[in-house]
């Protein structure tokens, strides 16, 4: 259970490397009268608001809330259910008793809910009533998209619903889901800038995506979008029903162009540095050879699985214990109707063709959210000895690597850790022994 035990605390110390407060006081600070972001700055000779939406946006506006002190006006955060009842025993990552800013919690088991919809509703409100003499702060991260839901006019919030889930279930991408997202929802696909205008409007993102496509990360609020005209491909891609509303809103000629020069949009941090800290972690726990392989995985969980096997095979070779890291966000097509996530998914599916190809290994693959599809899980972590089980196929196959996990070895393969309050992606970690 060493193997086991490592790989746990490598993820552990990969997430508290990207607390949000981190990247905000590394990058943002107020000084004579100015706020600089990097190298650029904004008068704060004028009231200064903040919105946020999204998993790591608490931690970001407690320390906002820091550096702006009492520059700060008014504000409205839209946070994940449960949020501040994980954070309890932690008061350095809540508001302050005198805050200025009012939360709102929604979106249980990251589905857009009435609560999430009362949030986008407050958020408008407050980015309507702006106006050249203010300053908007709109802090952003990964989960934003179903904090700030707001369906275009006759749209109801269920169907809306029903067509993201549809698409993701059918293995859709992020940015093809959010490519359908931007055109349903009022405030994503620049929405929000526009309302806000002629307010200055300063965006920072930490960014949950490959790439850091400021304009998909959490459906680009405060970016134009520029690929309206591909949501209708997207809907047939993946062959989703919709009703005839959602499709005339998704066959709107585009609207006409709006010039978004009141908005600066900065990536305050992604997950190279959780990379970089999960490196350090294995290091310190004595790994002498330790790699990271990819930090931009994507595909199908299949596929993925597949690829590590590949890796895993050619270092066994070498006759040394290695452990390698990866990261990134990979797909399940869901086809059953089991409970799981697709990091429970990956961890079953690459131990099953470990343990078929007879290596020694540990396997990790966690969610930097703490959350894994609708479970408690952040996800599993998997060693050689669930190999030989044969029920292993019916548990993937039904997309229930939850229920399998729960079951074996008393759930301890389960990695739990509530929310934890940031989120750059997914990380797998994997302990290789050489073979004996
Ligand atoms: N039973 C299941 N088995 C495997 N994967 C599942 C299952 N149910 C949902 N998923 C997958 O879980 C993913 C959604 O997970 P989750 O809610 O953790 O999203 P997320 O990408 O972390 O959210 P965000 O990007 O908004 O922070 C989807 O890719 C979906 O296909
Ligand atoms: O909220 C979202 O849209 C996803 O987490 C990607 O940023």
């Amino acid at each position: 259970m060493k193997y086991v035990r490592d790989a746990k605390t490598i993820f552990l110390n990969a997430v508290g490397a990207v607390q949000p407060q981190n990247f905000l006081r590394n990058r943002v600070k107020v000084s004579s009268g100015k706020l600089h972001v990097d190298a650029e700055t904004f008068p704060l000779n004028r009231p200064c608001h903040i919105v946020g939406f999204g998993k790591a946006v608490l931690g970001m506006a407690v320390e906002m809330e820091n550096i702006l002190s009492s520059n700060l006006r008014s504000g409205i955060l839209s946070i994940p259910a449960g949020t501040q009842e994980c954070f309890k025993d932690q008061p350095q990552l809540l508001l302050k008793n005198n805050s200025v800013l009012r939360i709102f919690e929604g979106a249980k088991d990251n589905i857009p809910d009435l609560d999430a919809m009362e949030a986008a509703k407050a958020i408008k409100d407050l980015c309507v009533g702006l106006t050249k003499d203010d300053l908007l702060l709109v802090l952003i991260s990964g989960g934003g998209s179903a904090l700030l839901p707001l369906p275009k006019f006759g749209l109801s919030l269920d169907e809306k619903q029903k067509i993201i889930k549809n698409l993701s279930k059918g293995g859709a991408n992020i940015i093809e889901l959010n490519c359908v997202r931007k055109m349903l929802s009022e405030l994503k696909g620049g929405g929000l800038a526009q309302i806000a205008y002629p307010c200055r409007v300063v965006t920072l993102i930490l960014s949950d995506i490959v790439g850091d496509p400021i304009d998909s990360i959490a459906s680009g609020p405060t970016v134009e979008n520029k690929d309206a005209h591909l949501a209708m491909e997207v809907i047939n891609k993946y062959n989703v029903d919709i009703s005839e509303i959602a499709l005339n809103i998704l066959q709107q000629p585009k609207l006409e162009s709006f010039n978004y020069n009141h908005v600066a949009n900065f990536i305050i941090g992604n997950n190279e540095i959780a990379c970089e800290a999960a490196k350090r972690s294995a290091v310190n726990l004595g790994y002498n050879k330790v790699e990271l392989f990819s930090k931009d995985i994507q595909g199908d969980v299949v596929d993925v699985a597949k690829r590590y096997l590949q890796i895993a095979l050619d270092e066994v070779k070498k006759n040394e214990t290695v452990c390698i890291i990866g990261a990134g966000e990979p797909t399940v097509v869901v086809k059953g109707n089991g409970l799981g996530g697709r990091n429970q998914q990956l961890a079953l599916e690459f131990s099953k063709i470990a343990c078929e190809a007879g290596l020694d290994f540990c396997f990790l693959s966690c969610g930097t959210d703490g959350i894994d599809g609708p479970t408690d899980a952040a996800g599993a972590v998997s060693t050689t000895v669930i190999g030989g089980l044969q029920e292993i196929d019916d548990f993937l196959e039904n997309n229930d690597a939850y229920s399998f996990f729960s079951r074996y070895q008393n759930g301890e393969f389960l990695v739990k850790t509530g929310h934890t309050g940031t989120n750059v992606m997914d990380l797998h970690i994997l302990i290789l022994k050489p073979k004996t």
